[in-house]
């Protein structure tokens, strides 16, 4: 079964402006794809209609077998449960220390925090940042800072992790480790959706790659099409 299916999703907003436009496409369970697209094109609407931040115009999101028009009120914060989100800006908690952000997801579920130690630092093992569970984020690098929230993101092993422009504000050997990371989730059973504006980084990747132009799925590029 898919994990995600847009069917003929349109977005418009109150602006007046559509920001997709009859939008359709399927992602497969240990599926790992990029979003590209001009400055516009919509990629963040996208990704914003899977975490729920943003609703359809027109048309349906599923997720597995789950309608998301019908996910509403309570059931939001159960569907982003299983949603992983990595945003460009990191947007971490600057007064709480690395782990406790990284933490965050397993207590805002209901989770002791005395009782998320173990998973906190295997996930931090995970991302390279064994030694800095004690730091507050000001104090990292901004690599290391993506590499927790990309580490609060993963704790609840979701079964699909959205990022909108992981990698903008990094340099070159720093998103290739954090491109790496990705890379390793599928295995781990969470399909990844990265959004990105970076041609040259997308073809590197060689992965399939959904390309937006003005709101409209213009191609669906898959690796094995790719020229040599
Ligand atoms: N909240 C909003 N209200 C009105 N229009 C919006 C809103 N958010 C986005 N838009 C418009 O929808 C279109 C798509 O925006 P979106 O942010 O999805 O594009 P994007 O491909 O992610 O762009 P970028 O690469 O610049 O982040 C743009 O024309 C944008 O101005």
């Amino acid at each position: 079964m898919s994990v995600l299916r847009f069917d003929n999703v349109s977005k418009r907003y109150a602006s007046g402006r559509e920001a997709l436009s009859e939008v359709s496409f399927e992602v497969g369970a240990g599926e790992m794809l990029f979003v590209t697209g001009h400055s516009g094109a919509g990629k963040s609407t996208l990704l914003k209609l899977i975490h729920l931040s943003e609703r359809p115009s027109r048309g349906a999101v599923l997720f597995g077998d789950r309608n998301l028009l019908k996910v509403r009120g309570r059931r939001v914060a159960l569907h982003r449960r299983e949603v992983g989100v990595v945003f460009q800006d990191h947007r971490l908690l600057t007064d709480r220390s690395v782990a406790d952000n990284v933490g965050l997801p397993l207590v805002l579920r209901g989770e002791r925090r005395a009782d998320t130690g173990k998973r906190v630092r295997s996930v931090l093992d995970r991302v390279g940042l064994g030694d800095r569970a004690g730091a507050l984020p000001g104090q990292l690098s901004a690599g290391e800072q993506q590499r927790v929230g990309i580490a609060r993101a993963i704790i609840a092993e979701p079964r699909l992790l959205v990022a909108d422009e992981p990698t903008g504000n990094l340099d070159p050997t720093l998103s290739a480790e954090i491109m790496a990371l990705f890379e390793s989730l599928p295995e781990r059973g969470t399909s990844v959706m990265i959004a990105s504006h970076d041609l040259a980084l997308v073809k590197r990747m060689r992965k399939r790659v959904l390309v937006l132009n003005q709101g409209r799925l213009v191609d669906d590029i898959r690796p094995e099409d790719l020229a040599e």
